[in-house]
């Protein structure tokens, strides 16, 4: 168990003032009063529903060690201690990593951010180490791995406790790199503040959680802020075809290095051939195929490359590897109806720019008379300024849509719909149809699927659930299109 003195644990915090013991042992830490109890921290923070605050005084009366809030409540309780800062989850960030021994010090930690494509660089990169040899871990919104024992995933980045905890585990089991996504809620709550990171990628920046961060410029901000923390030892990989790719450069201290497919940077591909079994790309001087498809998925191999090599890679060893490799779960994950021959596809994309670049793709895979059909929905308690943009862009670039539900958490699903729906231009309303039952949905794409057809399954990718009214019940885009298929192979 995991005993240290407060004191300890505050070096790098920013203490305003401090009331009772500075020695007490702290054998845990919290961010949530439920799990208040004796040798416990404490720390209040200010969400988005609740002010950790409210709970300070419920929590001591559990028996707490220490409390850290940036706000003392009225009555102080002697026997408590008592950490006054400017800010509660910036120095959450660095007493979560302080209590858990910097496990980010003894590790080659790598972050991907961007709004699409973190999942895959992060899961490539942690394969590619893996097959160099490396023991690594993973921190990914689909799974969290160390090597190969997979450890569940609630967030793409966990809160700072968890995230340290699960660093902890990773050096424990002996790993030497580990791989994370860095979301944007992550960087704004400083879920990664305290991390020592040895990289930094960026993929792109798109419309996308604009409910959470207001505008488009502080959902930058936040994206840049991770950047912005690295220290001079690591190293800043940017895309360079992204509008935003350069900005996200503009102050760090780190090492800069770009990727681009259309220009000059420090990591350069040409794309040969776009195919169905695959991306033929040129780098290096080298050609090379490799198993990922769309032009997409070859910025996500540039980036893991370019990383691979600032890693001090060997790069023809780099790119043997990465030519072998193939996608994370539920990103372009083909469904084969064998009898009627419908290629299915479960894809996560949830955001218009990736929605659009996997129709995009199809378009440049598919035969001229391979006829695309969509399902697709948008999240509930989500960003909404997105639901009409991706069920335009679905009805304009696909023969058939069916919009359906994803997640409508706590709204009604039928007003999202109708969001979508009005998204919709009056030429392209006679190809789209609704229907709110996800598989319903699913089976009504099938039923309009000739011989060869494509039907494109959207939003979900990897996940096992639908989530109505804070239940999540089993659902799982793969296994209800192959269950479908096999339905109409009988
Ligand atoms: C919008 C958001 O990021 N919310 C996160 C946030 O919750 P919140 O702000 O709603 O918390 P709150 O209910 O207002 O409570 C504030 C504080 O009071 C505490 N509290 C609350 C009640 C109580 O009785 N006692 C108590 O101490 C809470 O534990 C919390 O610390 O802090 C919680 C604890 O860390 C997170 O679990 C929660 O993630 C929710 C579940 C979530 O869905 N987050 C998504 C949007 C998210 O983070 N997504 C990104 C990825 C997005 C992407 O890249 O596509 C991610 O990294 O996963
Ligand atoms: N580099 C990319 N550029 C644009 N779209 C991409 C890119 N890579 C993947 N996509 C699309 O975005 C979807 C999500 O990809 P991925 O899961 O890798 O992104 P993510 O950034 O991890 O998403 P999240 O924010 O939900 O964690 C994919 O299913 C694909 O449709
Ligand atoms: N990480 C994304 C996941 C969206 C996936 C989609 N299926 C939904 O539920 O909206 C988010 O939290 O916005
Ligand atoms: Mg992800």
């Amino acid at each position: 168990m995991i005993s240290l003195p407060l004191f300890s644990l505050l070096t790098d915090v920013n203490v305003l003032a401090q009331h009772g013991p500075t020695d007490v042992p702290i054998t845990g830490l919290t961010l949530d009063s439920r799990e208040a109890g004796p040798g416990v921290a404490f720390c209040a923070l200010r969400g988005t529903a609740n002010d950790g605050h409210k709970f300070i005084e419920g929590a001591v009366e559990k028996g707490l060690a220490a409390v850290i809030c940036e706000e003392l409540p009225a009555v102080l309780n002697p026997a408590t201690a008592y950490v006054l800062v400017a800010d509660s989850a910036e120095a959450l960030g660095h007493v979560a990593a302080a209590f858990h021994g910097h496990p980010s010090r003894q590790l080659t930690l790598v972050g991907v951010t961007g709004t699409n494509g973190k999942t895959t660089c992060a899961t490539l990169l942690h394969k590619l180490l893996r097959e160099l040899g490396y023991h690594a871990g993973l921190l990914s919104t689909v799974q969290n791995q160390i090597d190969e024992e997979v450890i569940p995933s609630t967030h793409t980045t966990p809160d700072a406790i968890r995230l340290n905890a699960l660093l902890a585990r990773m050096v424990a089991a002996g790993c030497t790199h580990s791989c994370m996504e860095v979301s944007s809620h992550a960087v704004a709550q400083h879920r990664v503040t305290g991390l020592r990171f040895a990289g930094g990628m960026f993929t792109n920046l798109t419309h996308d959680h604009l409910d959470y961060h207001g505008t488009f410029d502080n959902y930058l901000k936040a994206k840049k802020g991770f950047f912005d923390a690295l220290p001079k030892t690591a190293f800043a990989l940017t895309n360079a075809d992204d509008k935003r790719g350069p900005v996200m450069l503009q102050n760090t201290v780190a090492r800069r290095a770009t990727y681009s497919l259309r220009g000059s940077a420090d990591f350069r591909a040409k794309l040969v051939a776009n195919e169905v079994h695959g991306l033929h790309l040129e780098i290096e001087g080298r050609e090379i195929l490799f198993r990922l498809i769309g032009v997409f998925n070859a910025y996500n191999l540039l980036a893991v490359y370019g990383a691979a090599v600032l890693m001090g890679e060997e790069p023809t060893e780099v790119l043997t590897i990465l030519s072998g490799l193939t996608t994370a779960p539920g990103r372009f994950e083909p469904v084969v109806s064998a009898k009627q021959a419908i290629t299915g596809i479960i894809d996560y994309a949830h955001t218009p720019d990736a929605l659009e670049n996997v129709l995009q793709t199809l378009h440049e895979i598919r035969q001229p008379s391979q006829h695309i059909i969509t399902v697709v929905g948008c999240g509930g308690n989500r960003d909404a300024a997105k639901r009409p943009v991706m069920a335009n862009l679905a009805a304009r670039l696909s023969n058939n849509v069916i919009l359906t539900s994803d997640n409508p958490r706590f709204e009604d699903p039928a007003e999202i719909l109708a969001q979508m729906e009005a998204g919709v231009t009056a030429p392209d309303s006679a190809k789209v149809q609704t229907v709110p039952d996800r598989r319903a949905a699913i089976e009504a794409a099938v039923r309009l699927a000739g011989p060869h057809d494509i039907v494109l399954v959207a939003g979900k990718g990897h996940e096992n659930y639908q989530e109505i009214r804070g239940v999540k019940s089993p659902f799982d885009d793969k296994l209800v299109l192959a269950e479908i298929f096999a339905e109409l192979n009988k």
